[in-house]
């Protein structure tokens, strides 16, 4: 997408060939900051210091992060280590499995010599991918909006909520929920978005407020328990997110939050539909709320508040009591009942087993 009339992914091969280029989310959105990765360790802790973040995009990184560790290294042990490595940065969005067991699969069998070579072509290649598949989900969610719209009169704006940032800083290009909506914002619909603010590192506040004010989309950033309120009173017409994995059986693990908005949604009959690509799909559970691992960060960030202070430098304020003990759940389980379709690049279904392999017959026999 489009940053002060520059196209740029969230990620991307530096001009150099080798190195990686990344956009410092971290900074975002008082700093637009591109930084190099030049190796497997930058590629980690960029992953679990959340320099990137979003599930198709820390799949990504992972791939290059990789290709970066086998430039020094191409033997077996390297590649395991390596890839174990990442693994271990972020346990709860699938995508990170699904492209390092894409990747061993494809380099084990190469010669030590070309297994480099191959990292950066598969990198690149899963880029590719979801950039189109993206593209889809917003073609698709797009008809789901155009029935919204044509649902409510076509009178004053459709107003959608979402939560977290699943826009193309969370992915390599487009994004997930926010696909159709930059779509149908291009389309001519008078798209206004409520963001959930997304407590405790503020992904919607920070980050899904920077892209749709980039690309010119009206929107307010509103308090995260601020939604059912909303919805009470006909301000939504519906809600859209992403996913960090969703199950064979249709059950969404998304940000923390979640949750609590689709029960919100499903009390005041508002849809609640969840962009979900195909490399985000764990087709070997059924339980999302037993099998899923959520991912417990650093209480530190519940405790602090960061951003840039009246005289614009960078701050960190402690909004708690001294010495109290916090919690910090990153994901959530919404059941697949709460949730009205999910949008896939092949097609909108029901969040359900069927559902699913209606769309993946492939995946039936898995
Ligand atoms: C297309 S992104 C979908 C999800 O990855 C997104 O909604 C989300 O929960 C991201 O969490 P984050 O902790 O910021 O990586």
């Amino acid at each position: 997408m489009r940053v002060e009339n520059q196209h740029h992914r969230s990620i991307a091969l530096a001009e150099d060939g080798w190195s990686v280029e990344i956009i410092d989310q971290t900074l975002l959105p008082h700093r637009f900051e591109l930084r190099r990765l030049t190796t497997p360790e930058d590629a980690a802790e960029a992953i679990s210091s959340m320099r990137v973040r979003g599930a198709p995009l820390i799949g990504a990184t992972a791939v290059y992060g990789l290709a970066l560790a086998l430039r020094d290294d191409p033997g077996d042990g390297n590649l395991d280590a390596q890839a174990d490595r990442l693994l271990a940065t972020r346990p709860t969005a699938v995508n990170l499995r699904w492209a390092l067991e894409r990747a061993r699969t494809r380099l084990q069998p190469l010669p030590a010599g070309q297994r480099a070579a191959d990292a950066y072509a598969l990198a690149a290649e899963i880029c590719e991918e979801d950039v189109e598949i993206n593209r889809r989900i917003g073609e698709h969610g797009l008809e789901l909006f155009r029935a919204a719209w044509a649902a409510r009169g076509e009178r004053g704006s459709l107003n959608v909520l979402t939560h977290c940032n699943a826009g193309w800083l969370a992915t390599v290009d487009w994004g997930t929920a926010l696909a159709p909506i930059y779509m149908a914002h291009d389309a001519g619909i008078p798209v206004h978005v409520w963001v959930d603010e997304t407590r405790p590192r503020n992904q919607g506040a920070a980050l899904t407020a920077w892209e749709l004010a980039a690309h010119g989309v009206p929107h307010d950033v509103i308090v995260d328990n601020a939604g059912g309120h909303l919805m009470q009173h006909g301000q939504v017409d519906l809600c859209i997110t992403g996913t960090d994995r969703t199950t064979r059986s249709g059950d969404v693990c998304n940000k923390i939050g979640t949750y609590l908005k689709a029960l919100a949604a499903r009390d005041n009959g508002v849809p609640f539909y969840v962009g979900l690509p195909s490399p985000t799909i764990d087709w070997d559970l059924t339980d999302g709320i037993a099998g899923i691992p959520i991912e417990e960060r650093d209480p530190e960030e519940v405790i602090r508040v960061s951003g840039v202070n009246r005289a614009g430098e960078w701050d960190s304020v402690v909004v708690t009591p001294e010495g109290i003990s916090a919690r910090n759940f990153a994901f959530d389980v919404t059941p697949a009942r709460l949730v009205t379709a999910l949008i896939t690049e092949r097609g909108v279904c029901e969040a359900s087993e069927a559902g699913l392999l209606g769309l993946f017959p492939e995946r039936a026999a898995a």
